[in-house]
C-alpha cells in the first residue's frame, strides 16, 4: 500500500512558535547540547551547534572528544564547549560518564554529527535512547551505530506518548542502513519509517529532494507530510549537519518531536533557498545556509504570520 502523503501546497511553515517577549532571557529558549565530532569531522558539530543558535536556542554547548576541543571552540564565541575522554580521535568508553552528568540541565540533546563509530559513540548513543525523559535528536554515525549493533531488533528503545520525543534524520543512505529500504526508492523508505514509527514512537526524518517528516501523532501511527522548502543547492557537505542542530535547537524550545522536525525541515530548505538566492546552487555551501538561517529564522514565528497577514 503506498502511504499517503500530506502535501503543503504554500509556502508559510506548517506551524509557528511564538514571538519573543520584550522581557525574554536566554533561559527562555531552551540550553541544548550537541554531542559529536571526531578528529577530521571537528566542522560537522560545530555546524550543528552554532545552527542551534541561529535557530534561536538561548545557550548551546558541543560535547566533544577533547583532542578537538580547542578547534571547535574557535568556531563561535557564543557556543560553549565541554571535552571529552577520547582515544586520540574519537570519543573513549569512558566519555559517556562524564556526558550523563551534564544531561540533567539540557532542554534537549542533538548527537551523531562527525562521532564517528567505536565503543565509546555506541555507549554514548545507547545511553541517550535509554534516558527516555530527554528529548534527542539523532544523526550520521549515531543512525550507523543502532544499524550495526542491530537495536531494532526488538523495542527495548521505544517512546512512550508520555515520553520526551526522539527524531532521527537520516540521508537514504543512513535509512536504508538502519532498515533495508533502498536508498533508490523513496516510496520504500516512507513505508519502512512509517512501520518504525509506528512500534518505536520515533519521529523520522527522511532527508531528500524534498524531505518528509514520518511520525506518529497523536497515538496514531502513519502521518507523513512532506516539505516545500529547499533545493539542490542544499546536496553539498555538511548541510545535514545543520539540521540536526535546528531540530535540536526547536526540541529544546518545548517543541514537540514531530513539530520540531517539520518546522525544522522546513526552515531549514527555507535557508537553504535564501542562500541559493544570495550565492548560488552550484557555490553555496553549508556555511551560507548557516549564515542564511539567522536572516530567515524570525519567519517561524507569529510575528511573521502578523506580517503575512495569515
Ligand atoms: N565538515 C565535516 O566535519 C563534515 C562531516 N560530515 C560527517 O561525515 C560523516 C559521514 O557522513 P556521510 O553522509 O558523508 O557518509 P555516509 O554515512 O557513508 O553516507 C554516504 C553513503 O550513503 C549513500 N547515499 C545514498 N543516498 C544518499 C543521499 N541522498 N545522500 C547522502 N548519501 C546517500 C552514499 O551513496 P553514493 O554516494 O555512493 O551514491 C554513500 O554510500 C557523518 O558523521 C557526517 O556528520 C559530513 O556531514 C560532511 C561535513
Ligand atoms: N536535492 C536536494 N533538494 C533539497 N534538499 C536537499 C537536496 N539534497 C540534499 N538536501 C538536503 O541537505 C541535507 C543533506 O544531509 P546529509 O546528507 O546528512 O548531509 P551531511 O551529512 O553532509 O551534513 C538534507 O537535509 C537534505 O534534505
Ligand atoms: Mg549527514
Amino acid at each position: 500500500m503506498t502511504p499517503t502523503i500530506l502535501t503543503q501546497s504554500t509556502n508559510p511553515p506548517p506551524l509557528r512558535i511564538p514571538r519573543r517577549d520584550v522581557s525574554a532571557h536566554k533561559g527562555n529558549f531552551g540550553r541544548v547540547l550537541l554531542v559529536g565530532g571526531s578528529r577530521g569531522m571537528a566542522g560537522s558539530v560545530s555546524l550543528s551547534s552554532i545552527a542551534a543558535l541561529h535557530t534561536g536556542s538561548g545557550l548551546v554547548a558541543a560535547a566533544v572528544p577533547d583532542c578537538i576541543l580547542d578547534c571547535v571552540a574557535g568556531f563561535h564565541p557564543a557556543i560553549m564547549t565541554h571535552g571529552m575522554s577520547d582515544d586520540g580521535q574519537k570519543f573513549a568508553d569512558s566519555a559517556w560518564e562524564s556526558l550523563r552528568e551534564r544531561l540533567p540541565a539540557q532542554a534537549a540533546v542533538g548527537c551523531g554529527p562527525g562521532i564517528s563509530r567505536g565503543p565509546g559513540s555506541a555507549t554514548i548513543v545507547a545511553g541517550l535512547l535509554a534516558k527516555k525523559d530527554l528529548p534527542v535528536v539523532l544523526d550520521a554515525d549515531a543512525l550507523n551505530i543502532i544499524a550495526e549493533q542491530d537495536w531494532l531488533r526488538d523495542d527495548r528503545f521505544q517512546r512512550s506518548s508520555n515520553d520526551a520525543a526522539c527524531v532521527l534524520t537520516p540521508h537514504p543512505g543512513e535509512l536504508q542502513r538502519l532498515t533495508g529500504a533502498s536508498a533508490n526508492d523513496v516510496d520504500a523508505q516512507l513505508k519502512a519509517a512509517e512501520k518504525l514509527t509506528g512500534r518505536l514512537g520515533w519521529t523520522i526524518v527522511v532527508k531528500g529532494g524534498p524531505s518528509h517528516v514520518v511520525s506518529k501523532r497523536d497515538g496514531q501511527p502513519g502521518s507523513i507530510w512532506q516539505n516545500t522548502t529547499g533545493n539542490p543547492g542544499m546536496a553539498t557537505a555538511g548541510c545535514g549537519d545543520v539540521l540536526t542542530g535546528v531540530v535540536t535547537s526547536l526540541l529544546g524550545q518545548g517543541l514537540s518531536g514531530s513539530d520540531a522536525a517539520r518546522l525544522g525541515v522546513w526552515i531549514h530548505g527555507r535557508s537553504g533557498d535564501e542562500a541559493a538566492a544570495r550565492v548560488s546552487l552550484a557555490g553555496m555551501t553549508a556555511v551560507h545556509v548557516l549564515d542564511s538561517l539567522a536572516i530567515v529564522a524570525d519567519e517561524m514565528t507569529t510575528d511573521a504570520s502578523e506580517r503575512d497577514g495569515i
